[in-house]
């Protein structure tokens, strides 16, 4: 088994069980002075790593860490004025800092999408612990996008599973599983 792989952070030195009473966190940007900050009023869920070239990830980690909070729960309290929204075509608007470049949050705007209404986190902008750890790996095979070499995918993929982040190359299972229920309950072919 391979140890020295080094996927993420929050992942590399063992895996954090959940608080079950915690109930929310502030998220900071890297900024010095001024820093945004983002009040989060929940646990987060679905929280994952995320080999895709668009998600946020820290200096030197081949994944994001990101996860999913009603938009209701997420509330910019400091410098609003310093967040920009990186590609308004995405399907994930990602509000990033002018200053530091990391992502504060990503919201959802199609009313129709089956994720709507939940918007994107990455749990390590908190100084504190608590939060529900990632539990799989998705889009693993898009890090080869951002310039990793395609003969390390084994070594990578076996270091996840050693971590029990199971990897996937799109979503896992049951968010594969949730948004093909939307669309089939869309289209008015829900199973009996
Ligand atoms: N190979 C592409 C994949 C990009 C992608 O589809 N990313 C997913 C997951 S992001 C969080 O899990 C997605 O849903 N993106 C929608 C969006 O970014 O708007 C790549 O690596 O770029
Ligand atoms: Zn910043
Ligand atoms: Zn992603």
């Amino acid at each position: 088994m391979n140890d020295t792989v080094k996927l993420h952070p929050s992942v590399d030195n063992g895996i954090t069980p959940a608080d079950p009473a915690f109930d929310g966190a502030t998220l900071l940007c890297h900024c010095e002075e001024n820093p945004v900050v983002v009040a989060i009023h929940e646990q987060c869920q679905h929280n994952h790593l995320c080999g895709c070239t668009k998600c946020w990830k820290p200096a030197g980690a081949l994944f994001s860490q990101v996860a999913v909070v009603p938009r209701a729960s997420v509330h910019v309290i400091a410098h609003p004025e310093k967040l920009e929204i990186l590609d308004r075509k995405a399907v994930i608007r990602r509000h990033a800092c002018t200053g530091c470049g990391v992502h504060l949050f990503g919201r959802i705007e199609q009313k129709d999408h089956p994720f709507h209404g939940l918007d994107f986190i990455h749990p390590e902008l908190s100084h504190h612990g608590g939060w529900a750890p990632p539990t799989f790996a998705a889009f693993v095979s898009s890090i080869i996008e951002a310039g990793v070499d395609p003969g390390r995918m084994p070594v990578i993929r076996e270091r996840l599973r050693q971590l029990g982040l199971e990897p996937y190359d799109c979503l896992s299972p049951t968010l594969m599983d949730a948004i093909a229920t939307h669309v089939a309950k869309a289209r008015g072919e829900q199973a009996a």
